[in-house]
């Protein structure tokens, strides 16, 4: 139980004082009901569940209108793409109150669904043909590649506004950048920045389709785009380094060996008799578990499980767990590397799995993993892996693994955390 004084302390100042006057005036500037409602129309998807099986089958009929090759596709500039789009939380209190949190501040599941919504609108931006009237094209999240805090309170009565554009494309993957900002002291200032790679699909989200090349003007897209190049070597050798595929460097073999034998008891002189260390916590007891029943209210436009209804189930676990560990509440540092393995069915029982992995000073690393389980076949198959970084406001306990493939897990909180903490 968190005491009233803690509550006291951890409650943001009051935002009103902050964004008195916040009626910003944003005139026809959509809104994030304003964006799904544009991607509904755009590959025109059901609005009832019952219409699903027709709306689909008239997606299968675009096959056609999909591009054999990117070179048969113009060019595109960052500006064709670019989006800004308003929550007004500070002028819509019946909209604030989806997004409000006990604690007064707001739900940062909701934020990175709305991101989700944003970074699917952006994808379309840039490979709108203007000869169709629907696109052939389902866009999909693969990858948050990071999101970094800028400021860790949102407040949930000042207005906010995302903008994005697509700032690197590869053949059939767009990355999408976004910030986020909040309407205090009579001026926007920036909350978050964020990188999604979402991938084309062709209309039955059946095989890769090609997506427009993208054309920088002036050198601060040129270099825009070579930091999405760079991105994408990164992401590639992040992803050959995994622990998953090869052993751990010679420094973490060291790491992992000394947390070993600070774990060993000296008196018995036995690899099997384990002792916890002073202020530390044993891995396995530092988990915390939820399942979802996939209704088909959570559908994407493509008749799937929408991936930001994914990030905030498995961020309030994570948050859920992070604030059980440190006996208080923590704030969210940065999210990175959630990967989109999978398409999660309606219908699908999805078991979500958060543990912290790694620990260090006040900080947390949470790894959330989801599953799809099968009752039938007893089968289970991993759709997600979720990362995020949160921080306390005082020193957290040491977590500690006991077995090979929880020191795995620790070593891979350790690279999460020291990418997003101290890049
Ligand atoms: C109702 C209102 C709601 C409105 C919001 C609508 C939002 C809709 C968005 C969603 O909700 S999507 C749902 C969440 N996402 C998913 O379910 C995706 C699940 N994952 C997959 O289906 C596949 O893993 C995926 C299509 C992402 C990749 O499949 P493959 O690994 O077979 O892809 P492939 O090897 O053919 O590579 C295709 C491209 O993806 C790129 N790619 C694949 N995995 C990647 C990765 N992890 N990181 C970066 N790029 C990646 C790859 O480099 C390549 O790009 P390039 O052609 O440009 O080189």
């Amino acid at each position: 139980m968190l005491s009233a004084r803690f509550l006291l302390l951890r409650l943001p100042l009051t935002s009103r004082s902050l964004c008195s006057g916040v009626a910003a005036k944003h005139g026809k500037t959509p809104t994030m009901a304003d964006v799904r409602d544009k991607l509904r129309e755009i590959v025109g998807a059901s609005t009832n569940w019952s219409d699903h099986q027709q709306a689909m089958a008239e997606r299968a009929s675009l096959s056609s209108m999909l591009a054999k090759s990117q070179s048969n596709l113009p060019g595109k500039t960052m500006k064709d793409s670019r989006q800004e789009v308003h929550l007004p939380l500070g002028s819509e209190p019946q909209l604030r109150e989806k997004y409000l949190t006990f604690h007064n501040t707001v739900r940062f599941g909701r934020i990175l669904e709305d991101l989700d919504s944003l970074a699917v609108l952006i994808s379309y931006s840039h490979t709108y043909n203007p000869a169709l009237k629907r696109s052939p094209l389902s866009i999909v999240t693969a990858l948050v590649d990071k999101i970094d805090m800028r400021q860790h309170i949102i407040y949930p009565d000042c207005d906010i506004k995302f903008t994005g554009h697509v700032s690197w494309v590869g053949k059939t993957s767009i990355e999408a950048k976004m910030h986020m900002s909040q309407f205090m002291n009579g001026a926007y200032a920036p909350i978050l920045d964020a990188t999604f790679v979402m991938v084309a699909r062709d209309p039955q989200n059946k095989r890769a389709a090609f997506v427009n090349p993208l054309i920088p003007e002036g050198p601060e897209e040129e270099k825009l785009l070579q930091e999405g190049e760079a991105n994408k070597v990164r992401r590639v050798e992040l992803s050959t380094a995994s622990l998953l595929k090869v052993a751990p460097t010679d420094e973490e073999r060291k790491i992992v060996h000394s947390l070993f034998l600070n774990t060993l008891d000296t008196n018995t002189v036995s690899f099997r008799s384990r002792l916890l260390p002073p202020n530390s916590v044993w891995m396995e007891d530092a988990k915390l578990k939820g399942l979802e029943i996939c209704h088909p209210q959570e559908r994407n436009i493509f008749n799937r499980i929408f991936g930001g209804f994914l990030m905030r189930k498995a961020y309030e676990l994570g948050w859920a767990n992070a604030c059980s560990y440190a006996g208080r509440r923590p704030t969210l540092v940065a999210v990175d590397d959630i990967l989109f393995q999978k398409p999660v069915e309606i219908g699908s029982l999805l078991l979500l799995s958060s543990q912290v992995c790694y620990t260090q000073d006040q900080y947390i690393q949470v790894r959330v993993h989801s599953e799809v389980f099968d009752p039938l076949t007893r089968q289970h198959s991993t759709t997600n892996i979720f990362h995020y970084t949160f921080a306390s406001d005082a020193d957290v306990p040491n977590i500690v693994p006991k077995t090979y493939g929880e020191s795995m897990l620790y070593l891979d909180g350790k690279r999460h955390l020291n990418q997003t903490v101290h890049p």
